[in-house]
């Protein structure tokens, strides 16, 4: 699914008016519809009081709008409009005068305006400012918006919640809207998964306010959201008559003293993502641990017994998993640039192999092109710098994947991964999965998908969705706190299957015949 800028979405607006010559009130009024029949749907009349906070632009058009509805339906609601410009829009005062027309009349808030009480079981709607906020609130507005988060009450907020940038990072943190729920027009915003802006919204739905179809499609977004339908069409089937050779080799450099488990960890996601084979490369230490742990994979050992301190391969994998638990020593970072410095195949670099190209950069310009790099926030701010924002960070890694020719997965709540200009967001996964060796994992999945032929941008897209979901079916039975970076690959298999599962159809009883 895409997800458009403001700039895209306005020009989608301007594009659907014209095309369908309908005036822009007429699109308020399908996306106040909406809205209603969203609440309606579930709120069947309930005598709740609903407070709508509007601003005067166009989001605040939609709450007006969505009130009448609510009004005309005998919902309970009082009306406030935030008075914080004098240029109030077209639509939002037409939808007034059809307010007024019901005899409803708004609170008009100014600055020194008291704040109304809001009981913890009311309803507010945030309607406040919507995609075209373009500075932060003035202090008197965001007392407002503080009022409301501390309300205890259900926020349910229009487009986005107020005093989000829809394209870039927040100035002021107290002055945006806590939301229980956002009902999103069209698309949902790229801020909705960010770290510094996600945590402002619970949860989220998009309406289709029925923006031009065709400007859609054709244009181009810097970001999309990676679901099951975005994967589906990038997996591979297996062939009839394939054999083991089919699906590739994958090789597992990594490990040093008490840190094998992250090359068991490793190699074990190789094999359950559907690598045909499977060797690690490890230090003698860790030769009958994997061995004795892994019978389906092959081991190949250092010379040293205790850490990697000369990578030498006699055989041909397909692809390269690189730094798992390998350490930064001085011998094991001679070995990692030796290693680098020949090496022609296809990379997934992970962990301290990430660790020693900060500390080596010049090591950069031997990747292969198409290289997969997967930091955690920490190793990525060592690979390109501090950041000031979440925008500011994703500007980086663009410059730094168009640099050196690589993909990087910013792994997180909502991992992204970046190829060039462009960034796809990932939509599974749960807090449970930030424990030990999930990253490890997540090297294995991506270094096995590579092997089978998946190409680069795929194999990191695909690879985050799986290990995601492997972790969404664990955490069914692990709860949270429980779950364990193994039971991630006991699900890979899960997380295969469930991409062609049907969603449940709800069950429709039988309506009793008279015999
Ligand atoms: N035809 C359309 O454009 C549609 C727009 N829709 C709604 O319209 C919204 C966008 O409306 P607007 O463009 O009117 O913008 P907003 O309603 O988000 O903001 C209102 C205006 O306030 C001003 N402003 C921005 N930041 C401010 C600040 N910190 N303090 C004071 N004033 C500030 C800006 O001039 C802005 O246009 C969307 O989020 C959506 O809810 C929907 O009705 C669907 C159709
Ligand atoms: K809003």
């Amino acid at each position: 699914m895409k997800l458009y800028s403001a700039k895209q979405i306005y020009k989608a607006d301007q594009i659907s008016i014209k095309k369908e010559e309908i005036g822009s009130n007429e699109l308020m009024e399908r996306a106040a519809l909406q809205l209603f029949n969203w609440m309606h749907l579930r709120m069947q009349g309930a005598p709740v009081k609903i407070h709508l906070f509007c601003g005067i632009g166009n989001n605040g058009g939609d709450g007006i709008a969505l009130a009448r509805h609510l009004v005309d339906h005998g919902y309970n609601v009082e009306v406030y409009v935030i008075n914080y410009s004098e240029k109030r829009s077209k639509d939002f005062l037409i939808n007034l005068d059809r307010l007024k027309d019901r005899k409803v009349w708004p609170h008009f808030m100014n600055s020194d305006d008291e704040l109304p009480e809001i009981g913890r079981e009311d309803i507010i709607v945030d309607g406040i400012f919507g995609i075209g906020l373009n500075r932060s609130p003035d202090a008197w507005v965001v007392k407002v918006i503080q009022h409301l988060n501390n309300s205890q009450a259900f926020i349910l907020s229009i487009d986005i919640p107020s005093g989000l940038f829809t394209d870039q990072g927040p100035e002021d943190f107290e002055a945006i809207v806590k939301s229980n729920f956002v009902l999103s027009f069209q698309t949902p915003k790229l801020v909705f998964f960010l770290p510094e802006t996600g945590k402002y919204i619970e949860q989220w739905e998009v309406l289709d306010i029925g923006l031009d179809p065709e400007y859609l499609r054709v244009t181009e977004t810097d970001y999309e959201l990676i679901g099951k339908n975005e994967v589906l069409t990038m997996y591979k089937p297996r062939e009839k008559y394939g054999h083991k050779g089919t699906y590739g080799h994958s090789l597992i450099i990594g490990g040093s003293y008490g840190k094998m488990g992250s090359v068991c960890l490793s190699s074990k996601a190789a094999l359950y993502s559907g690598s045909g084979l499977v060797t690690s490369y490890v230090p003698k230490i860790g030769y009958n641990i994997l061995q004795s742990s892994l019978p389906e994979i092959m081991v190949l050992t250092d010379a040293d017994e205790n850490e990697l301190t000369d990578i030498n391969i006699e055989i041909e994998p397909t692809v390269i998993g690189v730094g798992v638990g390998i350490g930064t020593s001085e011998a094991t970072v001679k070995a990692l640039s030796s290693f680098l410095k020949t090496n022609k195949l296809p990379l997934v670099l992970d962990a301290d192999a990430l660790n020693i190209l900060s500390l080596n950069k010049e090591l950069l310009k031997n990747l292969p092109e198409d290289s997969i790099l997967t930091p955690h926030p920490k190793e990525l701010e060592r690979l390109i710098g501090k950041w000031e924002d979440d925008f500011d960070k994703l500007a980086k890694v663009k410059k730094f994947s168009k640099k050196h020719k690589c993909i990087v997965v910013i792994k997180g709540a909502h991992t992204i991964i970046v190829q060039n200009g462009k960034g796809y967001v990932n939509t599974t996964g749960n807090p449970g999965m930030a424990t030990a060796g999930s990253g490890d994992v997540l090297t294995g999945v991506i270094t096995g998908l590579r092997a089978q032929g998946y190409p680069a941008l795929d194999a990191a897209i695909f690879g985050v969705y799986l290990h995601g979901r492997a972790g969404d079916i664990a955490v069914e039975s692990t709860g949270f706190q429980s779950l364990t970076a193994s039971h991630l690959i006991d699900n890979i298999a899960g997380a295969y299957l469930d991409l062609f599962k049907m969603p449940e159809q709800p069950v429709v009883e039988e309506e009793n015949q008279p015999s």
